[in-house]
């Protein structure tokens, strides 16, 4: 047998001996060295952006805890607007959206199954409607080739803060204090003072003109969106949905915990009702990121089309619950802003989406007997 001359055992002899020898050769160690330094920075890196470093750090975990916070925990319902009911219809196109949106639904003659949700925002899924509570209308308009268009829409003019910071500090500022079962004023006033777009952007919304019910309502993107045209042009928008011919006010004295989702209902079962979906153009200086600054009058309003919703049913029996409006689930055509608020809604939805699926669901408190007719 040859012996051999190289000192050192092959690979094929001493696997672990080779690759350990060969590490701890001297000549290694400072690149051993460079590498773990540039592993611990990478692992800096992510548990920074997990916010393991920062506790203080914003996510969306505490936000949705900070709603439970606010109203205690309901399984099963939404940690926010979390009454509500399901509806049902079609969305028909104008023609007049295709021009500055590239987006399907909005060539001359697209019409597209819908399904949607009216709630009161809030997160406790048996509170009382009132005159004042804040009216939603979240949609899901499902377009060819399975694309999807999600976007939650409110009642009032304008959001009452800028940032998701700005809203996890105003839900502080207005719970009810357990004593006085009123906001704390102390707590308002810092808050006031920490966000100072919030007080004209309140001003609009405590002085809007409050809609009867759900049907006479007019429901607000708020947050700016992006439509982009065939060449890829980028046109600002907000957008709205505008009753046509809403019912006549009922004259009758309010009555019942659930007066407005029962009025809506027993509108839906007696005709469909409709309404225009109209988007407003933003002009240069018209801030895309802040939504409690309201575009100025007179801007451009393009009329998308008209929705028409004709069934109503519970959440239970409907196609609502199991679903969450993510305002980012957008078609081709229409994008997203530098509205940082979207993002933080996105994954605030999220969050309260996988909590509530993984929790054993009772009845809402809004029942509907007869889902509303069919006809279109
Ligand atoms: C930082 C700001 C915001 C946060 C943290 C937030 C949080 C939430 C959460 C956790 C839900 C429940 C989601 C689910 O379980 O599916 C929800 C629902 C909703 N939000 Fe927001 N929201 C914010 C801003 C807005 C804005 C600006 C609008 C504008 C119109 C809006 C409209 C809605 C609507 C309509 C729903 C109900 C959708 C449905 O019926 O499922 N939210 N929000």
């Amino acid at each position: 047998m040859v012996e051999s001359s190289n000192p050192e055992p092959t690979a094929r002899q001493d696997g672990s001996r080779y690759a350990l020898s060969n590490l701890f050769r001297t000549s290694m160690l400072p690149r051993l060295a460079l590498i773990g330094v540039v592993l611990l920075a990478l692992a800096g890196a992510f548990a920074a952006t997990a916010g393991w470093l920062s506790p203080q750090r914003l996510t969306p975990e505490k936000i949705v805890a900070r709603f439970e916070e606010y109203n205690g925990v309901h399984p099963g319902f939404r940690r926010n607007h979390a009454k509500g009911v399901c509806v049902s219809g079609v969305f028909e196109s104008s023609g007049e959206g295709a021009a500055i949106s590239r987006a399907s639904l909005f060539r001359p003659d697209a019409s597209v199954p819908v399904f949607g949700r009216f709630a009161l925002a809030g997160g406790n899924p048996f509170m009382a409607d009132s005159p004042a509570a804040v009216r939603s209308l979240a949609l899901n308009f499902a377009l060819p080739d399975r694309e999807l268009w999600r976007t939650g829409m409110n009642d009032i003019p304008v959001f009452p803060v800028k940032d998701a910071q700005g809203f996890y500090d105003f839900l502080a500022a207005t719970r009810p204090d357990p004593k006085t079962g009123k906001p704390d004023p102390a707590k308002m006033e810092a808050f006031l003072k920490a966000h100072p777009e919030a007080p004209a952007a309140l001003k609009l919304i405590t002085g809007r003109q409050m809609a009867e019910g759900f049907a006479d309502a007019t429901y607000n993107s708020l947050n700016a969106f992006e439509f982009v045209d065939a060449h890829g042009t980028e046109t600002p928008v907000r957008w709205s949905v505008m009753p046509v011919d809403p019912p006549k006010p009922d004259a009758a004295p309010e009555e019942g915990e659930n007066y407005l989702f029962d009025a809506l209902a027993g509108e839906l079962e007696s005709a469909p009702l409709r309404w225009r979906l109209v988007a407003t153009v933003g002009e240069p200086g018209d801030s895309t990121s802040d939504p409690t600054i309201p575009w100025p009058d007179g801007r451009r309003k393009v009329t998308l089309g008209t929705l028409t919703l004709d069934r109503v049913e519970d959440e239970e029996h409907g196609p609502c619950r199991d679903v969450t409006f993510d305002p980012l689930i957008l078609p081709d055509g229409i994008a997203s802003s530098d509205d940082q608020i979207l993002s933080a809604r996105s994954a605030a939805y999220a969050v309260s989406f996988r909590e509530r699926e993984g929790e054993t669901k009772e009845p809402s408190a809004v029942e509907i007997a007869n889902p509303g007719s069919d006809a279109k």
